[in-house]
C-alpha cells in the first residue's frame, strides 16, 4: 500500500469529524454568519502567511530539484491565490488584521518547528493535510450545491477547481516518492505530522466555529 493510503486510512475518523463539524455544514448550507466567516478568514490570513513560508524551506531543504520547484510553486500560490481570495473577502466584508486565536497560533507553531528540527520529508508530511483534506472538502460541499445561492461560492470554488486539484496530487506524489525511499521507522515519522497536522485542522474550524479568543 503506498504512504499515503495509509495515511489517509490513519485520518479517516478525523476527516469525517471535519466534514460534519458545524463550521462546515453552516458554510455548505450558506447559513454561515458573516461573523464566524470573517474569523475564519482573518485567522486564514495570518495562517497563511507563515504556511507560505513552510513551503518555502520546504523548498529550500527538499533533496531534488524536481521536489524544490513544486514545493517553491506551492509557496508562491499559497501567496498568490490564496491572498487573492481573502483580499476580496478583507474588502466585502470590511475585514481588518488579526492576531493568531489559540488553534491559529498552535498550528502555525507546529509547522514551523517541524520545517525546523525535523528532516524534510517529515515537514513534507506536515503540510499535506492542508493541501488534502481542504480538496476533499471543498468537494464534498461543491457536490451538495445544488443551484443555492451561497454567499461563499468564491471559497468553494477554489478548493473544488481543477488547478487546486492537480496541486493537491502533486503533493501527495512527492511525499509517497520520499517515502518509498525511507525506512518503516522514518515513515511513521511522516505518518505521525500527518495525523498531528490533520488534527490541527478540525481544531481550525473549531475555533472559528467558537470565536475563540485569548484571556485578557
Ligand atoms: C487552515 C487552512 N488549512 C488549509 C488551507 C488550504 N491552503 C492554504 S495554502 C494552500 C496551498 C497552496 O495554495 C492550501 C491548500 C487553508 N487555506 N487554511
Amino acid at each position: 500500500m503506498k504512504w499515503s493510503e495509509q495515511a489517509w486510512q490513519a485520518i479517516e475518523s478525523i476527516y469525517s469529524k471535519i466534514i460534519v463539524h458545524p463550521f462546515n455544514q453552516a458554510l455548505c448550507n450558506g447559513s454561515l454568519t458573516e461573523e464566524k466567516f470573517s474569523f475564519y478568514i482573518a485567522q486564514d490570513a495570518v495562517y497563511l502567511a507563515s504556511f507560505s513560508r513552510v513551503l518555502a524551506m520546504i523548498a529550500a531543504k527538499a533533496h531534488q530539484s524536481k521536489q524544490l520547484l513544486s514545493f517553491a510553486q506551492f509557496a508562491s500560490t499559497a501567496v498568490v491565490v490564496e491572498q487573492s481570495l481573502h483580499g476580496n473577502y478583507f474588502e466585502k466584508l470590511q475585514i481588518t488584521a488579526a492576531q493568531a486565536a489559540p488553534a491559529c497560533f498552535q498550528y502555525t507553531n507546529y509547522l514551523q518547528a517541524t520545517v525546523a528540527f525535523e528532516p524534510v520529508e517529515t515537514a513534507m508530511a506536515a503540510v499535506l493535510p492542508c493541501f488534502w483534506i481542504y480538496r476533499e472538502v471543498g468537494l464534498h460541499i461543491y457536490r451538495q450545491q445544488n443551484g443555492i445561492n451561497n454567499p461563499y461560492k468564491n471559497w468553494i470554488d477554489t478548493y473544488a477547481g481543477e488547478a487546486f486539484d492537480a496541486a493537491v496530487t502533486e503533493a501527495i506524489a512527492i511525499c509517497d516518492a520520499v517515502a518509498a525511499t525511507l525506512t518503516p521507522q522514518q515513515q511513521a515519522h511522516m505518518q505521525q505530522a500527518f495525523v498531528t497536522a490533520s488534527r490541527m485542522e478540525w481544531l481550525f474550524w473549531n475555533s472559528a466555529w467558537q470565536m475563540e479568543q485569548w484571556a485578557v
